[in-house]
C-alpha cells in the first residue's frame, strides 16, 4: 500500500496545510514526515537538528519516509528538504506515486514563513536562506514532480481542490 499523494515544495509552499485540506476532500489521513519525525524521535524538529545536527535529522527523516511510502493509505506531505537524500527520491520513483510539487515565489514564501523561528534552515536570514534552498533544489523538485501547482493567489483550500481534481483526472486517463 502506497500514499494515494505525496506532497513537495519549499519551506512554505504549504505543503502541510494544503495536504491536510487534500486529505480531507479525498477522506483520506494525512500525514507530515516531520510528525512522523517527531514521533519517532520523541522530540521536535528544531530539537533534533540541535542535538544530531541536519545529518542525524535526515537519516530519521529519511527512514519515516521510507516506512510511510511502503505502508501509508493517504496523503503524505515531505519535509521541505527530505528530496536531499537520494534513497528517499529513489523510493519516491520505486512506488510510483504522484508526486505534487507546490510553488510560489521567494515573495510569498518570505510572507508565510515569518521569521522562520521552527524552521532550522532559515533561522536568522529567511528570505537568503529560502532563496539559496530554491536555487539548490527546485531542479530536483522538478526531476521528483509529476504535477505542479502554482498556490500564488489561491488558498490552501483552493490549492487542495485544484490537486483533487488534477488526481481525479489522472485517474481516468
Ligand atoms: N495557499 C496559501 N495561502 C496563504 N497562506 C498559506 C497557504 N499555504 C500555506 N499558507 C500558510 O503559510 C504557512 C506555511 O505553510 P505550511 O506550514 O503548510 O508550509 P510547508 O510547505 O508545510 O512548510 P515546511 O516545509 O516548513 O514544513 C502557514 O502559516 C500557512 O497557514
Ligand atoms: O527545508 C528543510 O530542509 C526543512 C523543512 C521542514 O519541513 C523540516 O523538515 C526541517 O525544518 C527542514
Ligand atoms: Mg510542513
Amino acid at each position: 500500500m502506497t500514499p494515494r499523494a505525496v506532497l513537495v515544495g519549499l519551506p512554505g509552499a504549504g505543503k502541510s496545510t494544503s495536504g491536510r485540506r487534500l486529505a480531507k476532500i479525498l477522506g483520506l489521513p494525512f500525514a507530515d514526515s516531520d510528525d512522523l519525525v517527531e514521533a519517532a524521535a520523541g522530540r521536535s524538529v528544531a530539537a533534533v537538528f540541535a542535538d544530531s545536527g541536519e545529518p542525524g535529522f535526515r537519516e530519521v527523516e529519511a527512514a519515516a519516509i521510507a516506512s510511510a511510502l511502503s505502508d501509508f493509505d493517504g496523503v503524505l506531505a515531505l519535509g521541505g528538504g527530505a528530496l536531499s537524500t537520494a534513497a528517499t527520491r529513489d523510493a519516491l520513483a520505486t512506488a510510483g506515486v504522484p508526486v505534487v510539487l507546490l510553488r510560489a515565489t521567494l515573495h510569498t514564501l518570505t510572507a508565510r514563513v515569518g521569521d522562520g523561528r521552527t524552521r532550522p534552515l532559515l533561522a536568522a536570514d529567511p528570505p537568503g536562506r529560502l532563496g539559496a534552498l530554491a536555487a539548490e533544489r527546485d531542479p530536483v523538485y522538478r526531476a521528483v514532480a509529476t504535477m505542479t501547482i502554482d498556490t500564488d493567489g489561491r488558498t490552501p483550500g483552493q490549492v487542495a481542490a485544484t490537486v483533487a481534481a488534477r488526481l481525479h483526472e489522472r485517474s481516468r486517463a
